[in-house]
Order: structure tokens, then sequence, then C-alpha cells
């Protein structure tokens, strides 16, 4: 299939009542039972919720690691029941970029091979490597294997990979939580700069309430649905 470069509009993703459920044995878990939202270019969206509400099966499902069991999922305005294995892959190399928690990293790549590789991968050139890692407080590190860093070291060195990579869509899984709380405040303002100015769309799942409220919105899922957070009912 011969998917358009850009979106048609500015919806990077789409979603209507969207639902997925886990089996284990004879037991189903219904986690997103209709889940509808929408992400443009250039926009930061805060997910949060309890543990267990499904932010990770969220992610999954649009990166295509996951299926819906039914619902519309549209990404970069093509429906996901028209798109193949190959095309998530494609996605996933040159156009969303998922920070995991942890795993980002190849573990046999220095952190500057790290970003070269990611780049390349988009079949882009690696120019901005030492400057991003400057940026992220970590140019030291360049040199440095994935096992020789913190893990807040890691968890910047993976942000580098992400911007490397020049991607449309980044789903992040709490993206600062592994830094202490100074370097998380110097992190976060670089994060949005490069969200706003690349006009990429950014889903960041995350309990760090400075974090979300940096974001354009946030919506809470609780039960299996997906809302606008209302911090009246919450707090
Ligand atoms: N592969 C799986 N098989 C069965 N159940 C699963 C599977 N993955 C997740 N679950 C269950 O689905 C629910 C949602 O999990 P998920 O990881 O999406 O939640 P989460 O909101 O990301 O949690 P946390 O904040 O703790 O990371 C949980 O009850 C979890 O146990």
């Amino acid at each position: 299939m011969s998917l358009p470069r850009r979106p048609m509009n500015d919806a990077l993703i789409q979603a209507r009542k969207l639902s997925k459920s886990y089996h284990n044995g004879r037991e189903q878990i219904c986690v997103l039972r209709g889940v509808s939202f929408a992400l443009r270019r250039g926009e930061a969206v805060a997910v949060i919720g309890p543990s267990g509400s499904g932010k990770s099966t969220l992610l999954n499902l649009l990166n295509g690691l996951l299926a819906p069991d039914s619902g519309e999922l549209r990404v970069f305005g093509n429906p996901h029941t028209a798109l193949t294995e190959g095309d998530w892959a494609e996605f996933r190399r040159t156009r969303i970029a998922t920070l995991f928690q942890d795993g980002n990293l190849i573990p046999t790549l220095t952190v500057a091979r790290n970003i070269a590789f990611r780049a390349g991968l988009a079949g882009l050139q690696q120019h901005a490597g030492e400057a991003l890692l400057q940026q992220l407080g970590i140019a030291d590190t360049a040199q440095r294997y994935p096992d020789q860093l913190s893990g807040g070291q890691q968890q910047r060195a993976a942000l580098a990979c992400a911007f490397a990579m020049q991607p449309q869509l980044i789903l992040a899984d709490e993206p600062t939580g592994s830094l202490d709380y100074a370097t998380a405040q110097r992190v976060a303002p670089l994060f949005f700069d490069a969200i706003r100015e690349r006009a990429v769309g950014a889903l960041i799942v995350t309990h760090n309430p400075e974090l979300a409220e940096r974001c354009d919105r946030i919506l809470e899922l609780r039960e299996g649905d997906l809302r606008p957070w209302d911090s009246a009912v919450s707090s």
C-alpha cells in the first residue's frame, strides 16, 4: 500500500470507540471500552490514570503493537484496517517514536551510535546527535554504552534517539520518570519545544502532574473510558 507521507488534515490520530480486552485462560479483562479522541500536529496530550487502567495498552494500539478488538482508528489519516504489518513497521521506523519506560536503547551500541542508528533507520543523516546530547545535558555520554549510564541518562539518551529520527508522532510512557526533579525541570521544556517547533504530536503517559500541566490537554483513563481530566472530580 502506498501511504501518504503527510496526513490530509492536522489529525495524526483519530480514535473512535476503541475497545480492547485481554484473555487469561477463561478470564477476560476488558481494558478499553470505547475510547474516542484525536491528536493533532503540534499538540501534546497527557494521559493520566490509575495503575492498570490501560495506558500502556492504549499506547500500543497507537503504534501498532496491538490491534483493537473493535472501533475505528486512523493513523496519519489511514484506517488501521488498511494497514499491514509492514506499514506499521515503516511508521515505527520513520514516523512514530515510542519511548517506553526502559529498553529504548540498543545495549551493544554507544549512545552516539544509538542515535546514528535511529536516524539512519528513518533514512536521515545523523547530524544533530552531539547538539541533542548537549541540549539534554549528557554530551559526556556519547561514547558510553547504555549499561554505563544512570537511569536518568538512559532516559535522556532515548529522548535524543527519538528526536533524531524526526518523528511526526511521539508516544511516551513516563518520559521523565527516571529523572531527578532538577533534571526533569530542565528536560521537560526541551521536550515541549521540540514538539511544538517540529509540529510533532505527542501522547504522554505520566503520573507527574507538572509534566501533565505543561501539555495542551489532559485526558484521564478510568474504567475503560478516556475523558477530559476534571481536577475538581479527581481531587
Ligand atoms: N498481555 C496481557 N495479558 C493479560 N492482561 C494484560 C496484558 N497486558 C496488560 N494486561 C492487563 O490489562 C490491564 C491494563 O494494563 P496496562 O499495562 O495497559 O495498564 P497501565 O495503565 O499502563 O498500568 P501502569 O500504570 O501500572 O503501567 C491491567 O489489568 C493488566 O494486568
